[in-house]
């Protein structure tokens, strides 16, 4: 991973020169005055010279300009920290929604979040705070040494000996720094994703480790962290605090002493009272060097892993040019294969199914047998990896994605709810939908009762901080929200996963309303729902073994008839081993 921030600076480039170069101009002042002080100074202890008040009024010239120039240096980088931050958070997100949607799940909602957030404002801090400081740590120093040369080669070499000296204890500090660093962060991100581990797994650890096994991750990560600063400080703290120590400005004033008196440099009162104000200066500039380089190694961790997003590949577009339309709307599987990872092995194999336009299909299957990864393929959330899957003739992947988000609506368990009012929620997809159909569509969601029992009814918020909806709640607003798109192909992943035996018949009512008319294609655990549809196509291990009606499937006594007996058993049988009806 590289750790080099600066070329993704690249588009605040120019705003940062600025920033640098006013900052680093305002040291150059401030040691002009510092000069202009140390001569005011020389004058004043001949009596006889006149009161030195250009000399005095330069030096608070001097200093007004370099607070000024400091102030200034600051603004820019600033300036260029937010512009930086608007850029690449917008650059980051364009590139985000062009990612297919299986890769954005596969990488982490979170982790994404993170580095719109995090990084991004890592970078800021870095720019706007970290430049102006380091065009400082390095144009003072060499400033100084200048003017030392300029007033006393023997001076100058004093001072520039005792910082020589508090570089290399600094080196010896910052041996393996970059390394140390790098496992510093990476110790301490552990630790937050451990907190945030455990805060967000409470009601679990609750209920089953009353906090203890649950607790000792977290608390790993706290020995790990504390194991890392412990070592960190072995290694250099002690060099660390000593290069400090000699930095500070007495040693260099002790050895500009020493050498002005041994060598009889201190005799021009003059010269050796500017080399006295300045010389300790210099040493002192090259403080902030380890602060600044670490925050150079943040900087450019934050950068890699913003370059790290910027460079997954975006889904493959179609040639605007080529205009395929879809004859008709079948839906045809062939040869298809998928596999989630190049070294892994396919999940879905030699697939091959024709699904009539105006049918509704069911897959059923065990778990893991490829249901919910067949249905993520229709929506193109991944591009299979063999063969190919059509719309009337046209292969998904010869679709623009609008065109193909217009043909293929899709409900999956994972119902995610905007904040915004429960109307905004359902209008998702045609914001410009009159009530009258947000309602018509929420009553054959079978949603508008609850909705109405709501404390402001459609206007309730839903969502972030928004009211507590249960999960059949939320998933009913989002089949409302599929019926108002009205899309003629529909792709059910468990539509009915948290409906309560009384208000899955209800939703599935809601669901025929949206079936007519349509192809549906539903992914079903509970056989129940999806006994009446036109095809059953059943799963096992990625291949296709059955196809057939509800009967059919029942006549071959194969997978789905043995499913189907688990199911039937499974809803006769109540917890405690008593079949409904018996007594209790
Ligand atoms: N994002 C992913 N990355 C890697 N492997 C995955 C991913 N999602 C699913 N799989 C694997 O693909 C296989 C098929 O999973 P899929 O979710 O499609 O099965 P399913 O039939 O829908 O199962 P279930 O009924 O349990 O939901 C499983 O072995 C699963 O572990």
């Amino acid at each position: 991973m590289s750790a080099a921030p600066w070329p993704i600076l690249a588009p605040v480039r120019g705003r940062i020169g600025v920033a640098m170069a006013l900052s680093g101009l305002s040291a150059v002042l401030a040691l002009a005055s510092l000069v202009l002080i140390a001569s005011a100074v020389a004058r004043l202890l001949v009596v006889t010279a006149a009161g030195p008040w250009l000399l005095i009024g330069g030096a608070a010239g001097c200093t007004l300009a370099a607070i000024g120039l400091r102030l200034a240096a600051f603004g820019q980088s600033h300036r260029a920290a937010f512009r930086l931050e608007l850029l690449l958070r917008r650059r980051l997100a364009a590139h985000v929604a062009t990612l297919p949607m299986g890769r954005v799940q596969q990488v982490g909602a979170a982790a994404i979040a993170k580095v719109m957030q995090d990084d991004v404002k890592a970078l800021h801090v870095f720019v706007a705070d970290a430049t102006p400081l380091y065009a400082r740590a390095v144009v003072m120093p060499a400033a100084t040494a200048v003017v030392l040369a300029a007033l006393d080669w023997r001076l100058a070499a004093a001072a520039l000996a005792v910082a020589a000296a508090g570089i290399a204890v600094m080196a010896v500090a910052m041996r393996d720094g970059g390394a140390l660093i790098r496992a510093y962060h990476a110790a301490r991100e552990r630790v937050s994703a451990a907190v945030i581990e455990f805060v967000q797994a409470m009601p679990v650890v609750r209920t089953f480790d009353s906090g203890h096994a649950s607790f000792g991750r977290y608390q790993r990560a706290l020995d790990a962290y504390l194991a890392m600063l412990v070592l960190w400080y072995r290694r250099s703290g002690l060099a660390a605090r000593a290069s400090l120590a000699i930095l500070a400005p007495l040693p260099t004033l002790a050895a500009l002493l020493a050498v002005g008196l041994w060598t009889g440099a201190g005799d021009d009162q003059g010269r050796w009272l500017a080399a006295l104000l300045t010389g300790t200066g210099m040493a002192e500039a090259m403080m902030p060097a380890m602060a600044l380089r670490d925050m150079v190694a943040r900087a450019g961790l934050a950068a890699a892993r913003i370059a790290e997003i910027m460079a997954e590949p975006a889904m493959a577009v179609p040639d605007p040019a080529s205009q395929a339309v879809p004859q008709g709307l079948d839906l045809c599987f062939q040869n298809v294969g998928f596999r989630y990872a190049a070294d892994e092995p396919p999940v879905i194999e030699d697939l091959s199914v024709t699904i009539p336009a105006g049918s509704v299909t069911a897959l059923v299957g065990p778990s893991g047998a490829g249901k919910s990864t067949i249905a993520a393929l229709l929506c193109r959330f991944h591009d299979v990896t063999a063969g190919r899957i059509t719309i009337g003739g046209v292969d998904l992947r010869d679709l623009p994605p609008d065109r193909l988000a217009e043909l293929v609506g899709f409900v999956f368990q994972d119902s995610f709810l905007f904040a915004g009012s429960i109307a905004d929620n359902i209008r998702l997809g045609r914001p410009d939908a009159p009530m009258t159909a947000v309602i018509d569509a929420a009553r054959a969601a079978r949603a508008h009762e609850f909705i109405i029992g709501l404390p402001q009814g459609y206007d309730t918020r839903a969502g972030d901080r928004g009211v507590f909806l249960s999960g059949g709640e939320r998933q009913r607003i989002t089949i409302a929200r599929a019926l108002l798109l009205d899309r003629p192909i529909l792709v059910l992943d468990e539509p009915t996963a948290f409906a309560d035996a009384g208000n899955e018949a209800a939703l599935m009512a809601g669901l025929a309303a949206l079936m007519h008319d349509r192809t549906v294609i539903v992914v079903a655990h509970r056989l129940s729902t999806i006994r009446d549809a036109d095809r059953i196509l059943v799963l096992d291990h990625g291949r296709l073994v059955e196809a057939g009606s509800h009967e059919a499937l029942l006549d071959r006594s194969g997978l789905y008839a043995r499913l189907w007996r688990a199911h039937e058993r499974a809803r006769g049988w109540t917890i405690g081993g008593h079949r409904h009806g018996e007594a209790v």
